[in-house]
């Protein structure tokens, strides 16, 4: 069976190559030239583990190719993935949902033959059923070309692995017809036990970014009780390991730190909660205000720290910096709180080196005035401050000795929540979490 993969980043890339792996014939259809001729040649634009691999396998083997000719897509497949971005509008909390207008109003001219358009994008509800009616009204095979939603919940970091055997499958159709052609695509995945959820269109654009929702009201419930235990003298470590043991709490997504960013939790929940407003129920949705808020609140907390931890000033401070991503095992530098932090006390005066083990480029790309090192110890040299931001396990296995002998003063402040505090007081250095004793 052959399918085709529109817009072919993070998630797109991702998914051409695991469904080559799955055994389908895939042409992959991406508009940046940069991009496409990478892909062409085996290498993913992106660092995520295994996907190159996958990819290289699969372009070496002809099973997945790359063109930016929508009608040479038409013609190839029946089974088309729209996987194009969904950022946030620069002058609302909205999102931009233009990218996947314009695939589907580019593809459906050249449909000849019934056929299935999978949106895989995160929208705000209600989207899906005005892709559906632009579909049939541009495609010269009208209603017999049909619309599915289909979101995907792949972490960055564990991409292959999430889509080859994700937590559930949830299909939102408007016909039977589709609802097979999707359960028999899939049906290699949902061998193994995977759960299907088959719903309407709103359901699973909403399930989505619900799920997203929820993930980032976790994140903010316990970064706001880390700053009570910060101030009372409590530990949020060994409470979040506490309330984790209740299994209808859970442990995961309970790390307090300096809060998340990426490419889609932070633009997620505020599109989330613009929608609802345009829904007329944004009161329903005033809490994920308060996440975002929460949120942003943590960098500007970890930035306050640190001016503390400096004196009061932290201009003509050296800070080095242990991590760039917005989360280890990626390159993404997207809404990352590592580099808001580090260019917030960078524009207070302070001279910033950052060091992450894949995302120094990406980072130079966005903060080009940020100074970038090649190893944890030179980001550290003659710093007055150390700041672990990312939590790359580098970073925890570090030899505190030889970092002690090239800094300035020995002060370390964790971002993450994950370094061994006692070890490094022991070593004679000033230590601190967030919320941790
Ligand atoms: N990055 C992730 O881990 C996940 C992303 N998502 C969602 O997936 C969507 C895509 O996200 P990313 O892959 O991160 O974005 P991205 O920006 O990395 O990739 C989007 C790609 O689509 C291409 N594109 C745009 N218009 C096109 C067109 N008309 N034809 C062909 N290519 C086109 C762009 O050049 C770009 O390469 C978003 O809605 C996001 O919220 C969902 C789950 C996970
Ligand atoms: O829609 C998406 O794109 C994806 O967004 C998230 O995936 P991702 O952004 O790759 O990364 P996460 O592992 O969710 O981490 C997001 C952020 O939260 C932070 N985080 C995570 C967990 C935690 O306990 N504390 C915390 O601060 C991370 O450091 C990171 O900055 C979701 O986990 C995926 O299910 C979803 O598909």
């Amino acid at each position: 069976m052959k399918i085709t993969v529109i817009g072919c980043g993070y998630l797109g890339a991702t998914h051409a190559a695991c469904m080559a792996e799955l055994g389908y014939d895939v042409l992959g259809v991406e508009v940046d030239e940069r991009k496409r001729e990478l892909l062409a040649a085996g290498k993913v634009p992106i660092y995520e583990p295994g996907l190159e691999d996958l990819l290289a396998k699969h372009v070496a083997s002809g099973k997945l190719r790359f063109t930016d000719s929508m009608e040479e897509a038409a013609a190839f497949a029946d089974l088309h993935f729209v996987c194009v971005g969904t950022p946030q509008l620069p002058d609302s909390m909205g999102a931009d949902v233009s990218y996947v207008e314009a695939a589907v109003a580019s593809l459906a001219p050249h449909l000849t033959r019934p056929s299935y358009v999978v949106g895989k994008s995160t929208v705000p509800v209600g989207t899906a059923a005005r892709m559906s009616a632009l579909l049939a009204e541009l495609s010269s095979v009208g209603e017999k070309a049909e619309l599915v939603w289909n979101p995907e919940f792949l972490r960055e970091g564990f991409a292959v692995k999430d889509t080859l055997e994700p937590d559930r499958i949830v299909l939102g159709v408007a016909s039977e017809r589709s609802e097979k052609v999707l359960r028999d695509f899939y049906a290699p995945i949902l061998a193994t036990g995977t759960p299907l959820v088959v719903t309407d269109y709103a359901t699973a654009e909403l399930v989505k970014v619900s799920a997203n929702a929820f993930l980032a009201t976790k994140i903010s419930f316990i970064n706001a009780v880390s700053e009570v235990c910060e101030a009372s003298g409590a530990d949020v470590v060994d409470l979040a390991d506490a309330i984790g043991h209740d299994a209808r709490i859970g442990r995961r997504f309970l790390n307090a730190g300096i809060g998340f960013g990426g490419g889609c939790l932070p633009k997620d929940i505020r599109a989330f909660v613009h929608r609802a407003g345009e829904l007329g129920v944004e009161d329903a949705m005033t809490f994920l205000r308060q996440v975002d808020d929460i949120n942003q609140r943590q960098r500007q907390r970890v930035a306050q720290i640190a001016t503390a931890m400096l004196g009061g000033s932290v201009s003509r401070s050296r800070i080095g910096v242990w991590g760039a991503a917005f989360k280890p095992d990626s390159d993404d530098v997207r809404d990352s709180p590592a580099l808001n932090i580090a260019g917030r006390l960078h524009l207070r005066g302070a001279t910033v080196t950052v060091y992450d083990p894949k995302a120094n480029e990406t980072a130079r790309d966005r903060f080009p005035t940020l100074e970038y090192a090649d190893s944890a110890v030179d980001a550290v040299r003659d710093a007055d401050l150390v700041l672990h931001l990312t939590e790359w396990p580098e970073f925890r296995s570090v030899d505190i000795a030889e970092v002690g002998a090239v800094v300035r003063r020995k002060q370390i402040l964790d971002g993450r929540n994950l370094l061994d505090l006692p070890a490094w007081r022991e070593a004679g250095w000033t230590a601190r979490g967030l919320g941790r004793r």
